[in-house]
């Protein structure tokens, strides 16, 4: 699918476009650059993906995964999240169907930063969940913003989608940005140890449609049988 190179709005234009092979089979990179230049505060990149799969002009119940990006795992195999884990799969699973589309947006640490992530993972590190860590900091729980995912999508021409997330907010914050959400369908990654308190702190403090089992019980209790 060829997207043409304009500039979409004052705020959003397409960079660059090429074909790029993954693990999941060839997708089509687009780049995006939200606003002018990086924000001095948290040296957030504007530059936003788009990773199409197939032709999305125009159809209805296109399956989109809106991601933040999360270096700590995506890059360095961070155990602390299912960020990595989710990424790969809503990759797979759009492999599979021939159509949808990743974006990925650039604001790390749910929109604080990685400088700050890694202060609130100093935190959490001490026994503080990933809410409090981030507002110990003086810090929102969610900083992040959709404009930038939901021009993308206009952009893209997609009439309306169906949104790969267990985050009531995302899902809240797309529709009040125009996005056609026709369904929901869950990204649930099975917890490990590391990651098993952060889900449980999603399903309980942030209102992630998650497990409503303990996670962090089932988790620990596996971890602990396997090591039997
Ligand atoms: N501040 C902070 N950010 C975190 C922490 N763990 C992961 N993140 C960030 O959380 C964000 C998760 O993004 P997504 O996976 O797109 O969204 P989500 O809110 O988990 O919702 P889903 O669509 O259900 O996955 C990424 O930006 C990660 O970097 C943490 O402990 N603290």
């Amino acid at each position: 699918m060829h997207v043409p190179t304009a500039v979409i709005r004052p705020q959003l234009v397409i960079g660059a476009q090429a074909p790029v092979p993954t693990r999941y089979g060839m997708f089509e990179m687009v780049v995006f650059r939200w606003g002018d230049a990086p924000d001095p505060e948290t040296g957030l990149s504007p530059d936003h993906v788009a990773l199409i799969k197939g032709d999305v002009r125009g159809q209805r119940g296109v399956t989109v995964r809106v991601h933040s990006e999360c270096l700590t795992s995506e890059v360095f195999g961070s155990l602390k999240c299912d960020c990595r884990e989710q990424l790969e799969a809503a990759q797979e699973e759009i492999a599979r169907r021939g159509q949808g589309v990743v974006l990925y947006l650039r604001q790390e640490g749910r929109g604080i930063g990685l400088a700050n992530k890694i202060r609130a993972y100093g935190l959490q590190a001490r026994g503080h969940d990933t809410v409090d860590a981030n507002r110990l900091l003086g810090l929102p729980d969610d900083a992040r913003m959709y404009e930038a995912a939901a021009a993308m999508i206009a952009h893209l021409g997609i009439a309306s989608i169906r949104l790969l997330t267990n985050n009531p907010e995302k899902i809240e914050a797309l529709s009040k940005l125009g996005v056609q959400i026709v369904s929901r369908a869950p990204s649930i990654i099975q917890p490990n140890p590391f990651s098993a308190p952060y889900l449980d702190a999603k399903r309980r403090r942030m209102g992630h449609a998650l497990p409503s089992e303990d996670l962090t019980e089932s988790a620990l209790g596996e971890a602990i049988g396997d090591a039997e």
